[in-house]
């Protein structure tokens, strides 16, 4: 589910091209595989889309394919289509956009070293979401496309992160590599925080959590174990300690998550108590899985070395 106004700039793609988007550089993409939207600002993908027949079939879908042509927009301005949600009424600059996959990087959360943010004041997931991205490649892959991406200004004095985005007709792959080419070890933790496009928020049920262990921020951390699998209802904000692959069901589609580099899955809902940023009916077509590293498994990061923080969507269906 994405705002009409990028639904629109999507339409009048014919293969690749740039474009404006709430005062952002967007790259899009319309091809025969699928769709696809990345914003500069913080490499971030807004959209993505398999062409209708280019993956196997979803069964009746309200948000899984494109809208019909002259398709009315809801009153919040998102319109069906797309495995990502995005809010309507996105922060002007310098505030990143809620929704897609922001990059939350050299941090997650406020979980900022002091090495990092001595005096303890670095925004909340890291300044990498809210930086300008430079698109340094596009190349075909495997029947789709590959983005490589790099930040414009330097944004850790040891640290150099880049993004790789693929998307084919039957997935999205992100990304995130950290290098150290500094002199002294550094902790990272970090996420990939998507925001996935559901039915209804409160009514989705996550396989591939039962048993794990995890921190319930609403809480104050206290350390659970999850009976059974896990069913959305009210506001929640954990952090599993797992890396197994998980199946988001929403009812109407089951995407299956599957992690790199990550013992840490962040599942994020405010309930009703959405952030100013996100009108009320739209804030119930979003549920945060995250491709985390958190301080239940925080890298440590030696000179030369670097980690690969990834994320993989595609559908349950699929072999
Ligand atoms: O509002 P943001 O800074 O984008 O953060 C949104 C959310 O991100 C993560 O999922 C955290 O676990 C939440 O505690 C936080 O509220």
């Amino acid at each position: 589910m994405i705002p009409a106004s990028l639904r629109a700039l999507l339409d009048a793609t014919d293969g690749q091209r740039r474009a404006d988007w709430a005062g952002r550089e967007v790259w899009l993409a319309r091809e025969p595989w699928g769709e696809l939207a990345v914003s500069l600002q913080g490499a971030q993908v807004l959209h993505y889309l398999p062409a209708p027949g280019a993956a196997p079939a979803e069964g009746s879908l309200p948000f899984a394919g494109a809208p019909a042509a002259g398709a009315s927009q809801s009153p919040e301005g998102l319109v069906p289509g797309g495995w990502l949600w995005v809010t309507p009424t996105p922060q002007a600059l310098p505030g990143a956009i809620r929704g897609g996959i922001p990059l939350c990087w050299p941090w997650f959360a406020d979980e900022r070293t002091a090495d990092e943010s001595p005096d303890h004041s670095g925004p909340m997931h890291g300044p990498a979401r809210k930086a300008d991205w430079r698109l340094d490649a596009v190349d075909e892959h495997e029947e789709g496309v590959e983005l490589h991406l790099s930040p414009l200004e330097r944004l850790h004095s040891q640290l150099v992160p880049r993004a790789v985005i693929q998307a084919n007709a039957r997935r999205l792959h992100v990304e995130l590599v950290t290098e150290h080419v500094g002199e002294t070890p550094v902790k990272i933790t970090g996420a990939l925080h998507s925001y996935l496009a559901v039915a209804d928020a409160q009514a989705c049920r996550i396989e591939g959590l039962a048993g794990a262990r995890y921190l319930d921020k609403l809480a104050d951390f206290a350390e659970r174990e999850q009976q059974g699998e896990l069913g959305v209802r009210g506001g929640l904000d954990r952090i599993y300690h797992s890396n197994a692959e998980l199946i988001l069901d929403d009812g109407r589609r089951r995407l299956r998550i599957a992690r790199q580099g990550s013992d840490s899955a962040v599942v994020w809902h405010p309930g009703d108590d959405l952030p100013a940023d996100t009108p009320a009916e739209a804030g119930r077509h979003f549920l945060c899985i995250e491709s985390a590293n958190t301080r239940l498994d925080p890298v440590w990061l030696v000179p030369g070395a670097q980690h690969l923080l990834g994320t993989t969507l595609s559908l349950a269906s699929d072999p």
